[in-house]
């Protein structure tokens, strides 16, 4: 495909994401299966034009000359099946001022020839500068969210940073190596890494990121892909060889890995999950690692109640800490689903709670930036749990190198 026939196709994926309620990847996923003649490259150029666009939709459309979608954006997104104009979908104006923002000159990619989308219309020249727009669009976030004061003191630098592609991480698995030697495996691949930041075990990707799923390093289970700051937050568990620990919301089981490392293999180390879709993929990933993990489960959480020295609940939540990786979740979200959110996070600590030992640690995680998820949580838990002490809590922002995360260790009397 041409540099132009990329765009077009981005523009096509981007207006069929606003208009219905699919995730971007599923979106794109299924460009790809409609459009065999796209090569991998193709593909991948495709994506990274898209999400770029996703990650600042509002300022995109308004450097796009589109003020009137980036003010109303995302609630007057979708052109919707109906939608008698057109010329109101965003995907255009959208990739136009995505190309702006990076410095390139849409007009050299909007020529009409071949299959690049159709010359720049007069009205679609630059708009006003970046710095005349709202405060919500020049950050990328939906309006009701900044009223709401939800990110609290998350500093404006740190929003900024959602709007850019996340760096790659890895996390050297210490059952297998140490991270010099988790370096020189990648680099026989020709994968460049660099110890990275808020970890010991975190290695930061400069070369070749796109090539580590295919490497020998990966496959032999010498490195996982993980953020820097999750790596942080099983760092913050502390488990400990011979402990018995549960992974309350293990998803696919990347903080489980992590907590196997720091276990060396000795104790119980047991993985949870409402989602079997998620937990299906810990066996293979145990596997490559070497670590020892038992998936459990919701039958047989009752029988550890009052038997785990440490409990993890990495809970549900909006993701705003990692909004550089998911940006549509960004878009989706709404009062109510954050609502919702808050009180399964509740209501996870508080199961957590049960299955601690006595002088156990309950460790409460989010990827998230809102104080709304993360302090007053704990502190509506702790209200309901006599006997259980905060002993610890951080947060970090993307500005300290990964996503945004918090964490805080709650001790049980
Ligand atoms: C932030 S993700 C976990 C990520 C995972 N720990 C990791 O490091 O990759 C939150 C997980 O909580 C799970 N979840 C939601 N409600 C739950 C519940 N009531 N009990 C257990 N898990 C739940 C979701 O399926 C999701 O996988």
């Amino acid at each position: 495909m041409t540099p132009g026939a990329r765009v077009a196709a981005a523009i096509a994926v981007l207006d069929r994401w606003a208009a219905g309620t699919e995730g971007l990847d599923r979106v794109l996923a299924a460009w790809g299966r409609e459009n065999r003649y796209a090569g991998s490259g193709d593909r991948r150029a495709v994506a990274d034009l898209v999400y770029d666009a996703v990650r600042r939709l509002r300022s995109a459309l308004w450097a796009g000359g589109r003020s009137d979608l980036a003010r109303g954006a995302p609630a007057g997104l979708a052109a919707g099946p109906g939608t008698p104009d057109p010329s109101d979908r965003p995907g255009r104006p959208a990739l136009i001022g995505s190309l702006r923002l990076d410095g390139e000159d849409p007009a050299a990619l909007f020529t009409g020839a071949g299959h690049a989308p159709p010359p720049l219309a007069a009205g679609e020249a630059g708009g006003a500068p970046l710095d005349d727009a709202p405060q919500a669009v020049r950050l990328d976030l939906p309006d009701w969210l900044l009223a709401a004061e939800l990110l609290g003191e998350v500093p404006e630098g740190a929003l900024d940073r959602l709007r850019r592609r996340a760096p790659v991480f890895l996390r050297a698995n210490r059952l297998k190596t140490d991270p010099e030697g988790a370096i020189a495996a990648l680099a026989e691949d020709g994968i460049l890494a660099v110890p990275g930041p808020l970890s010991p075990t975190c290695l930061a990707v400069t070369e070749g990121a796109r090539r580590v799923a295919r490497s020998g390093a990966f496959r032999d289970g010498l490195v996982e892909v993980q953020d820097a700051a999750s790596q942080a937050v099983a760092d913050l568990c502390a488990a400990r060889p011979g402990e018995r620990v549960l992974d309350l919301c293990a998803g696919a089981g990347g903080k489980s890995l992590a907590l196997a490392a720091a276990m060396a293999g000795r104790g119980r180390l047991r993985a949870h999950d409402v989602s079997a879709t998620r937990l299906a993929q810990l066996g293979p990933r145990a596997l490559r690692a070497g670590a020892s993990v038992e998936v459990v489960g919701s039958e047989a959480l009752a029988d550890f109640t009052g038997g785990c020295d440490l409990v993890l609940v990495d809970a549900p939540c909006s993701g705003s800490g990692a909004w550089a990786r998911n940006p549509d979740a960004k878009w989706r979200l709404t009062r109510a689903a954050l609502e919702r959110l808050r009180a399964a996070q509740g209501a996870l600590i508080a199961r957590g709670a049960e299955l601690l030992a006595p002088g156990g640690r309950l460790v409460y995680a989010t990827c998230s930036m809102m104080p709304a998820e993360n302090d007053r949580t704990v502190a509506a838990a702790l209200a309901g749990l006599p006997g259980f002490t905060l002993e610890s809590r951080r947060a970090w922002t993307p500005l300290d190198g990964g996503d945004g995360f918090f964490a805080a260790v709650l001790r049980a009397g």
